[in-house]
């Protein structure tokens, strides 16, 4: 059963859609990454699903609520916490969640329980007495989740809740969202901009481009799109490279590209490139030496070694690997590559335009 459903959300300012019939629907306990650069309609789609501003079109539930004519109901269901968390500074950390508990109508007994409850669940046992002007960015971030979850909500918003905190205060947030929503069933929603983050803790992302949702699924899948033509990319590291090696891997049957040390043809007849010998039917792309300093970046591994890029029309691993071996050169390490949200984001927000929307399993 969804916990929020958007069908064909739409919000028009003055004439300029900020956001274009989004349909989206999360699942109960997920752990959603709204990604996409600056102005993509992110906030505004949040937005309306607390009922803080109303679509031009489309219809939001959120907890089987319609924002819009609930935002009372929603929003006691719903934490939000924005980039910037709004506090009372001279008042202490658990001032302030008693504050937000009065807000929410918790009896003062329970809300006390819950508060000092929530400030060892966050790690600010130690800071509860302390005014949270004297916080720091971490501490604030942290504040701010006890802050969203005093009134129990079945949805949490966040914000880019990780901006300005040091790595170690990064992955004590990412463990408490994620039990949050394992241990406790809770939904969160995430927007932010560290990929690295996201692809860490969300279940699934949805990419947003111009107001619209141009993909959404697991990384897993988003990858595979990546691998729109059904190539396979082989990457290996290798040590006492020799130009016979070179030879036989651009030549193996399904290599469609070659990205290594350039390497001579045995016949004298020159480097190899397109169209020559076993290489009939691969991209050549050589670069001049074979270890040492090298022109092409990253061309060159650790200890020496070299680094090769097959694209392929199949999975060559265990072909490639074997090729090393017979040939006496030394394989440091083999892999299919996996591609990453990096390169994910890279190809949907700069490669600009040539999106599939059908491609989305929204
Ligand atoms: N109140 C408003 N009035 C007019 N235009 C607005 C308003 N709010 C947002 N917009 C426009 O709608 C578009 C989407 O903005 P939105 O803030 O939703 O993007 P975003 O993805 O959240 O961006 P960011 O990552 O910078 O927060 C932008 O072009 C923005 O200028």
């Amino acid at each position: 059963m969804p916990i929020i459903e958007l069908s064909w959300l739409t919000k028009r300012y003055d004439g300029q859609t900020a956001v274009n019939g989004l349909n989206l629907t999360i699942a109960k306990g997920e752990i959603f990454g709204l990604l996409g650069p600056n102005g993509a309609g992110k906030t505004t789609t949040i937005l309306m699903m607390l009922g803080l501003t109303e679509p031009t079109s489309g219809r939001a539930r959120v907890c089987g609520l319609d924002p819009t004519r609930q935002p009372l109901q929603v929003k006691r269901r719903v934490g939000y916490m924005p980039d910037d968390v709004g506090f009372y500074e001279d008042r202490t950390a658990l001032d302030n969640l008693l504050f937000t508990a009065r807000l929410n109508r918790i009896a003062p007994t329970p809300a006390r329980k819950l508060a000092l409850e929530l400030l060892e669940r966050v790690g600010l046992s130690d800071a509860l007495e302390k005014k949270v002007g004297a916080f720091s960015r971490g501490m604030r971030q942290r504040l701010g989740i006890a802050d969203v979850l005093i009134k129990r909500p079945e949805v949490i918003i966040l914000d880019e809740p990780t901006l300005g905190i040091d790595p170690e205060g990064v992955r004590e947030l990412l463990q408490l969202i994620r039990d949050l929503s394992r241990l406790e069933g809770l939904t969160v929603l995430l927007s932010s901009h560290h990929l690295h983050q996201v692809q860490q803790i969300c279940d699934r992302v949805g990419l947003f481009v111009r107001g619209e949702l141009i993909a959404s699924g697991d990384v897993g899948s988003l990858a595979r799109q990546l691998d729109d033509d059904r190539s396979v990319t082989v990457e290996l590291e290798v040590s006492g490279w020799n130009a016979a090696l070179g030879e036989t891997l651009a030549g193996l049957e399904g290599v469609l590209a070659y990205n290594g040390p350039r390497y001579e043809l045995p016949d004298g007849g020159g480097e190899a490139a397109a169209g020559d010998g076993a290489a009939a039917n691969a991209e050549i792309a050589g670069y001049a030496s074979a270890g040492g300093a090298s022109e092409a970046a990253g061309a060159t591994a650790q200890y020496g070694a070299v680094r090769v890029t097959l694209r392929c029309s199949r999975d060559l691993t265990t072909e490639a690997a074997k090729a090393v071996i017979e040939n006496g050169a030394d394989l440091h390490a083999v892999q299919r590559k996996q591609y990453g949200l990096d390169d994910i984001y890279h190809r949907y927000f700069e490669g600009g335009g040539t999106v599939d929307r059908n491609h989305g399993t929204t």
